[in-house]
């Protein structure tokens, strides 16, 4: 459990679909947890409650985001922690991991601390630090993951994203220490050797646009070798943003083998295919790369069928200055945590492929559960703690990057007008986004 403490808030939630099924009902949350659910839910609420109508609206589980990068510390220029917290509580999320390769990288319970006391201190979101795996993400010698995973920050995740620990020595080193630990390792998996120089994905489209390719070999062979490493070390990994369909497929071959191992997939990664690259605009450019149409349909049917477990955003800001400019030179990545429910009904709910349960499913309770998170992503019942986020079913907006609480304005959605809509996101029974609003805590006594 968090160390936070609650406020003594009270919040009555009225005529809201849980998991959008059955019918509406009202729901009271009070010191932190939900306190009563039903008709007379609200009956001893007391004078001083805060009353939400919620008719039309949907109630799930907090969202939670393995996959984060907030530039703090080291590149404030494009994201902090408190302006990524505003955009992860607008996005419906309570609990992001924040990956480790900020400047200086993450990988001393020095800056893992910092991390997990800023989030705290900012009161939006969990902020939970990403750990590195080897030090500086350089490949070569393990981080001292035990001791980040034993202070104040609790770091339970370790990861070179950005980099992939490429050695497959350091890498079975780096999971049978991780499991003695009860940690998990998040692989970026790209075979580096496959991928000098690339910056799009292999495929009619980069030769047609002359531009370098990412072939899907690169993610693959990395994803099959760490599966049997991590079925030999009787250890746990997770594949960070699959992005093949092939690695759909070596999912399904490793699962049936009994190996232990999850993934995810990115929005973008759900909804946008290599014909973006056509204008060169960099905005489109990532890693993994985005691939081809036929990549897309079986991710989005993986997830729906639970080989890729969850969503994570890779919310990856980047400045101005390092995206417009010639494709080649432009950094990878893309702005993801306002954006990504929004893309997730789009691409998963008003396809059919998932209902609300299961948006549930693979943005709270999935995430939750693979990183051992014991007051996220738990069930709306009372007693529960109440991280909660209220949605706007048929909601309409349209993206604009500048009114975006992030500090960069990297959104591959410019001007797309997307449906549903985060209304309210609650932690710990404390609003901290409504009506488009981030809302710090108030706090008494203290700056
Ligand atoms: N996804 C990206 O294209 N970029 C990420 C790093 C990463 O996730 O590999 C970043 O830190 O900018
Ligand atoms: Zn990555
Ligand atoms: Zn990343």
């Amino acid at each position: 459990m968090s160390d936070s403490a609650v406020t003594g808030e009270t919040v009555l939630i009225k005529n809201v679909l849980l998991y959008g099924e059955g019918e509406p009902t009202d729901v009271l949350l009070g010191d932190g947890v939900i306190a009563a659910i039903g008709a007379d839910a609200g009956e001893d609420s007391g004078p001083d409650v805060d009353v939400i109508d919620a008719a039309g609206q949907i109630l799930l589980p907090g969202f939670v985001d393995l996959h984060t990068h907030l530039r703090e510390p080291g590149r404030e220029d494009t994201e902090t922690i408190d302006s990524g917290s505003a955009a992860a509580a607008l996005g419906g999320y309570t609990a992001v991991f924040a990956m480790a390769n900020t400047s200086p990288v993450a990988d001393s319970v020095v800056v893992t601390d910092h991390v997990w006391r800023r989030g705290q201190e900012v009161g939006l979101v969990d902020v939970h630090p990403v750990g590195a795996v080897t030090v500086g993400l350089e490949g070569k010698q393990l981080a001292e993951m035990a001791t980040m995973a034993s202070g104040v920050g609790r770091v339970r995740m370790f990861s070179d994203d950005g980099h992939c620990v490429y050695d497959p020595l350091i890498m079975r080193r780096a999971l049978e220490y991780s499991s003695s630990l009860g940690v998990l390792i998040a692989q970026h998996a790209e075979e580096p050797r496959l991928t000098v120089g690339a910056v799009a994905h292999e495929g009619p489209t980069a030769a047609r646009l002359g531009l370098a390719g990412w072939p899907r070999a690169a993610e693959e062979s990395i994803v099959a070798r760490d599966a049997l490493l991590a079925r030999d070390a009787g250890a746990r990994v997770h594949i960070c943003h699959a992005s093949t369909a092939g690695t759909v497929e070596l999912m399904k071959w490793a699962r049936g083998q009994g190996i232990s191992i999850t993934a995810e997939v990115t929005p973008h990664h759900l909804l946008l295919d290599d014909s973006r690259l056509e204008t060169y605009d960099a905005v489109n450019k990532v890693n993994p790369p985005l691939r081809e149409a036929s990549d897309v349909a079986a991710l989005r049917a993986g997830l729906a069928e639970g080989i890729i477990d969850c969503v994570a955003t890779d919310h990856a800001p980047h400045a101005e200055q390092d995206k417009c400019c010639e494709f080649a030179a432009a950094r990878p990545g893309m702005l993801g945590l306002e954006t990504a429910l929004s893309i997730v009904a789009q691409t998963m709910v008003r396809t059919g492929l998932l209902d609300w349960r299961g948006v549930a499913r693979v943005m709270s309770e999935r995430p939750a559960e693979i990183v051992g998170l014991d007051d996220q992503g738990r069930p709306i019942e009372v007693g529960e703690p109440a991280n909660l986020v209220l949605i706007d079913p048929d909601a309409e907006w349209t993206v604009h990057g500048p009114d975006l609480a992030s500090v960069a304005h990297n959104t591959p959605y410019e001007s797309m007008t997307l449906p549903a809509r985060v209304t309210t996101t609650i932690l710990r029974g404390r609003v901290t986004a409504s009506d488009g609003q981030a809302r710090v805590p108030v706090r008494n006594g203290r700056g």
